[in-house]
């Protein structure tokens, strides 16, 4: 099997744990509390900037055109295509986008950030895009499996958030597909020891991926730091 299915095989447990959690649920459902989609979108937001930064140490450790494309594409995505879900969130909230974008820190945002950018700072671009994959793998296969339910009605205020992410895996070179195929290929040249951390990775970025709901349906902060605005 190859190595890129064998982690997706892993971490089915977190993502069958990631489709029944209530704020994922809540999508589903169109059904969602105001402070957990403010809370949701403030992180998301400090997130994908983390995000956009590892795609660029994606590229300085790149040694092709053809890879620094893959990664240069995505963080174009993110900056122009990526924030149509966060509006979806905002107008269902009543609350301007703008006012969500520097939002303190929370300590699972701080976390998932943290261990993107170790990957980037300690490891190969295996590393990095093992840490980076759960993130469109998860949000991919919620919106398909909402889209095979049959969530995605014009009645369900979420539907802008579902269709997006859900045509994600329209296009024939997907964000994915091509993540796989850089996995694949850069797993040829680790022995199974260094593949078992790897894959470790991947699963810890599963499980922060799941915690990451979770805590915006709380909305966990800090329990005795006040930490600062974001402004970067
Ligand atoms: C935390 C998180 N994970 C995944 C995605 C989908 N790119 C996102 N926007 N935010």
């Amino acid at each position: 099997m190859k190595f890129s299915q064998q982690l997706l095989e892993a971490g089915q447990p977190i993502l069958q744990a990631i489709y029944q959690h209530p704020f994922v649920e809540g999508i589903g459902n169109g059904d969602l509390p105001k402070e957990a989609l403010t809370f949701y979108v403030g992180q998301d937001y400090n997130y994908l900037n983390a995000f956009i930064k590892v795609y660029a140490a994606a590229i300085q450790k790149s040694q092709t055109r053809a890879d620094m494309a893959i990664f240069a594409k995505q963080i174009d995505f993110i900056l122009n295509s990526e924030i149509h879900p966060h509006h979806n969130f905002c107008n269902v909230a009543g609350v301007k986008y703008e006012t969500l974008q520097h939002e303190p820190q929370a300590p699972g945002t701080y976390l998932y950030n943290e261990h993107m950018y170790r990957a980037a700072r300690t490891g190969d671009l295996i590393d990095i895009v093992a840490a980076m994959t759960p993130c469109p793998w998860t949000y991919l296969e919620i919106a398909n499996r909402f889209v095979k339910q049959g969530k995605n009605t014009d009645d369900n205020v979420f539907k802008p958030w579902i269709d997006f992410y859900a045509d994600m895996s329209h296009d024939e070179d997907s964000i994915l597909q091509q993540m796989y195929d850089l996995i694949d290929r850069e797993a040829e040249k680790y022995d199974q020891h260094r593949l078992d951390i790897v894959k470790e990775e991947f699963l810890k970025s599963c499980e922060m991926e799941w915690k990451f709901w979770d805590q915006a349906y709380k909305q966990t902060g800090w329990r005795f730091v006040k930490p600062m605005k974001q402004y970067y």
